[in-house]
């Protein structure tokens, strides 16, 4: 299993644990307007690090980002795998253009 299938199922588990002692469910129980905040903020910190930062700074703010948007996903109900399929999917399409323009 890769790190983000891990930590999306490790998400879905914390969801209902004591919000004192788990960020996920304090997150949670905040409600979809916060988690929502939150992953605005974080993707706000990394284009910052990308700026500013150095390269640790933007790989730590990198990783809050992706744990966010998979708190953000989970709360909503869409899988990751639903994601991914939807990258998928876009890279059959772009490969298929790119494929139709190398034989034109
Ligand atoms: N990957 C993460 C992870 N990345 C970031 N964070 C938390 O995200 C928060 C972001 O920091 P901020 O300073 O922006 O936010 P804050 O001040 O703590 O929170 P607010 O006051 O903004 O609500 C920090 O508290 C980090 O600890 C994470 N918390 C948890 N995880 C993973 O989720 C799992 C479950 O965590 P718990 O729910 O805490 O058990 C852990 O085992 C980890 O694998």
């Amino acid at each position: 299993m890769d790190t983000l299938t891990r930590l999306e199922a490790t998400i879905a588990q914390r969801l209902t644990a004591a919000p004192e002692e788990s960020y996920v469910a304090k997150l949670h129980a905040k409600g979809l307007p916060k988690i929502a905040q939150k992953l605005g903020e974080e993707a706000t910190e990394a284009v910052i690090a990308a700026l500013a930062g150095d390269e640790a700074e933007l790989v730590g703010e990198a990783a809050d980002l992706l744990f966010h948007l998979l708190v953000l996903l989970g709360a909503k109900g869409v899988a990751l795998e639903q994601v991914l399929a939807e990258l998928d999917r876009r890279e059959g399409v772009s490969g298929l253009a790119e494929k139709a323009a190398r034989s034109e």
